[in-house]
């Protein structure tokens, strides 16, 4: 079997596995090949019972890991002495209710009612990949970016899984998940589905391999492999594309764009399962109740402990490679989408405007993209 095949087949179930267990409240164990490990839960799904059960199993006190994007939110600048990692953030939870742990993490309460004590920032090194890898599996579970938090004596992890019955994930693993799912994507199905816009379109479906997010090409017209190609790299938006939301300008996009590829006679629009730039619907929703209360959109995603974009378009390149297309003409106004696709190997010959109008609603929302994100107007 191929390398990436093998790896494929290791890593992408291994974190699944991961995805799945913190998604329904339980603890795995986050280890390293150097003997390093951790116990972990995400915050989201942990109560009083879970977090009790982690300090029995572990014999130890948890802390808390947040983004430092969160931790800036509530107040914590990246500046603190105390901060030990760049990205993650660690708090100790001794003395601190669950609540109040879980209102740390969650942006849609207001955290100013808790007071932070000096002893709860963590004086000891927190083993940074670790505490890395651990938040990027609550992100990959599309939960709120934090974790709860047990380094645990080297070697002690098998054990522990043993006596515990507890998922062992490894944290390389863990960060090579998403550009592992994105290189194994296979072709799965494609059928003629005829849209009002443009009656002669094929959906074709990919799959990584070994299980995970699946994304969809729409090969609309007839697009000519050997000539620079009209691509559309189309991020999910359950509410504006279904929905019609006004909110954002996404139903007019993906319209537009099917119209578009029509009258020039075809091109391919990729439906990326990348929703809410990324974080997923759940956490989008949240940023819309800070956007509510004021933000823009790219702090509200900041607020929930997000980066702006958290988007990545390997998938994208590869579909466009696995259906022939490397030349591409890219119907966007945000340079990003350019660079990530040139990075990936994909010619990106013209970068092709697609704005629309106003609707009454979306005019922040229009105008924060090309003040905050470098959108080309
Ligand atoms: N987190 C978050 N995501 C949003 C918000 N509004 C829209 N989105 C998501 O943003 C994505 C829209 O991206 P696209 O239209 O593909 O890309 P773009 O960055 O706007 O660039 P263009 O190619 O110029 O359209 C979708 O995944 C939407 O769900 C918001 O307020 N917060
Ligand atoms: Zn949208």
């Amino acid at each position: 079997m191929p390398a990436l095949e093998e790896n494929a087949a290791r890593i992408l179930p291994a974190v699944e596995r991961a995805i799945a267990e913190l998604r329904r409240g339980a603890a795995v164990i986050v280890q390293r090949p150097d003997g390093q490990s951790a116990l972990i839960q995400a915050s989201e799904t942990s109560s009083e019972e879970s977090l009790n059960e982690l300090r029995e199993i572990s014999n130890a006190e948890p802390c808390l890991l947040l983004t430092a994007r969160r931790a800036a939110a509530i107040g914590i600048s990246e500046a603190e002495p105390l901060i030990n990692t760049t990205e993650v953030i660690a708090f100790a939870l001794d003395g601190m209710s669950p609540e109040a742990a879980a209102y740390l993490a969650d942006p849609v309460h207001d955290p100013l009612g808790i007071n932070l004590r000096h002893d709860n920032f963590l004086t000891t090194e927190v083993p940074e990949i670790l505490a890395r890898n651990a938040v990027l599996l609550t992100k990959l579970a599309c939960l709120l970016p934090a974790a709860l938090f047990v380094n645990l004596p080297d070697g002690t992890d098998k054990q522990l899984a043993e006596e515990h019955n507890l998922l062992v994930v490894s944290a390389d693993d863990i960060s090579s998940y998403r550009s592992t799912a994105a290189y194994s994507l296979k072709k799965v199905a494609s059928a003629q589905v005829p849209l009002e816009m443009a009656e002669k379109t094929t959906v074709v479906a990919f799959r990584p391999k070994d299980g995970g997010t699946e994304h969809l090409a729409l090969v609309i017209g007839d697009p000519d492999p050997n000539q620079p190609t009209l691509i559309r790299l189309h991020s999910e938006c359950f509410t504006g594309d279904l929905l019609g939301s006004l909110r954002c300008d996404c139903g007019d996009q993906l319209r537009g764009a099917i119209r578009l590829m029509e009258e020039q006679g075809g091109g391919i629009l990729l439906y990326l399962s990348q929703e809410g730039r990324g974080i997923g619907l759940m956490n989008k929703l949240r940023a819309y109740e800070l956007q509510d209360r004021g933000a823009d959109t790219s702090d509200a995603n900041e607020l929930v402990g997000f980066d702006p974009d958290e988007r990545v378009y390997i998938p994208a390149a590869e579909m466009l490679r696995q259906l022939g297309y490397d030349e591409v003409r890219l119907l966007t106004n945000n340079p990003e989408k350019a660079t990530s696709l040139i990075e990936c190997g994909i010619e990106v010959i013209e970068m092709v405007p697609h704005h629309f109008p106003s609707n009454g609603h979306n005019e922040f929302y229009l105008k924060t993209k090309a003040t905050r994100f470098g959108h080309k107007l």
